[in-house]
């Protein structure tokens, strides 16, 4: 049977660690895409040189030229720009937007039948405009936000609790920016929902706020930390996660970008919601119930990634 193809369209930080860890777990052939000439020739070859090392079997083709991904099974998208201190997500949207024309003009000629994974920022209003300009049905082009998020929640809780990480799980719904929406009643250690874990005194609601808060903040901590760029090794790990889901029909259930028509209340819209990553892209979204309060707080962010759709929807080349 033929090896998987997975394009990674942009070469850079997320990119190059999408590459490595594809070779790591074997889950494909990996092609890396960029505009900057040498950059995914070189790092394909940097990393074609460590499977040996490895004891993987992988191979790694870098190159400028959108043919080189014609009949992917999977391709990331991460081409653009990131933020600087200073900048918010939705600064980007300027260059993104017009980036996302490109490559969804890419993936079209290229690749119609892939599942796509969206990561470039602002990321709900950018996944909107990677499957315009691709034309894809929505099932097979989805954004990788909540699964992040929730990482971070889940590590700042095994911070807290000092139990493994394994034993934490955590829900982040709502859009990739100051809006999202950490669902604590969803979030558990070894299944114990953080109110309970509230109630029997392990930690305290004003922890617990400050550690939702964290997890809101959790890429501009980082962007502060690094200086030059933003986050990009839980980044990719976290995208593998849901290409992994694809490829091997696993049936996960995780929080991503979404196309969501007909639940929580939406007619067509690109969102973080829980869904189900298999064989068939997105298999279904899965509506869990909302307290008043967790509505309002996803209406929020709801209207917060609708005035980047209108914004980008300016900025994306006609026809
Ligand atoms: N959804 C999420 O949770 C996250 C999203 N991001 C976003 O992912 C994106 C990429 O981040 P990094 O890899 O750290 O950035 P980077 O700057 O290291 O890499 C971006 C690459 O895209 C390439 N590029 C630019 N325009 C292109 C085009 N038209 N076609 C092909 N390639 C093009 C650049 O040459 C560069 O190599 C950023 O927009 C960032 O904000 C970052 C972290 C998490
Ligand atoms: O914060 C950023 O600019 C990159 C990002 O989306 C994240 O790390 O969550």
């Amino acid at each position: 049977m033929a090896r998987n193809k997975i394009a990674l369209v942009g070469a850079g930080n997320i990119g190059g660690t999408l590459a490595h860890l594809i070779g790591l777990k074997e889950l494909g052939d990996v092609v890396l895409f960029d505009i900057a000439e040498g950059t995914p020739q070189g790092k394909g070859l940097d990393i074609a040189e460590s499977t040996p090392v490895e004891g993987v079997d992988a191979e790694y083709t870098g190159a400028n030229d959108y043919s080189a991904i014609k009949g992917a099974d999977v391709v990331i998208v991460t081409a653009g720009v990131p933020r600087k201190p200073g900048m918010s997500r939705d600064d980007l949207i300027e260059t993104n937007a017009k980036v996302m024309s490109a490559v969804g003009k890419g993936i079209k000629e290229n690749c119609p039948d892939a599942f796509v994974i969206c990561i470039t920022n602002p990321l709900d209003a950018m996944v909107w405009a990677l499957r315009e300009a691709s034309g894809l049905p929505h099932n097979k082009v989805v954004g990788m936000a909540g699964v992040l998020d929730s990482a971070r929640f889940r590590w700042f809780l095994h911070e807290e609790f000092n139990v493994s990480v394994q034993d934490i799980t955590a829900f982040v719904l709502g859009g990739h920016g100051d809006t999202m929406v950490p669902l604590t009643r969803y979030s558990t250690v070894a299944g114990i929902p953080l109110p309970d874990l509230v109630k029997m005194g392990w930690t305290t609601q004003e922890k617990l706020d400050q550690i939702v808060q964290r997890t809101r903040d959790g890429g501009a901590e980082i962007v502060a930390h690094l200086k030059t760029g933003s986050a990009f090794y839980a980044p990719a790990a976290s995208a593998i996660e849901m290409a992994e889901a694809y490829l091997k029909d696993k049936k996960r259930l995780l929080p991503c970008a979404a196309w969501c028509d007909g639940v929580y209340g939406l007619d067509g819209f690109y969102v973080g919601v829980p869904c189900i990553i298999g064989e068939n892209g997105v298999e279904k979204v899965v509506e869990i119930d909302l307290n008043d309060e967790e509505k309002a707080m996803f209406q929020n962010s709801v209207n917060a990634v609708k005035g980047l759709v209108e914004a980008a929807k300016k900025l994306m080349p006609q026809g």
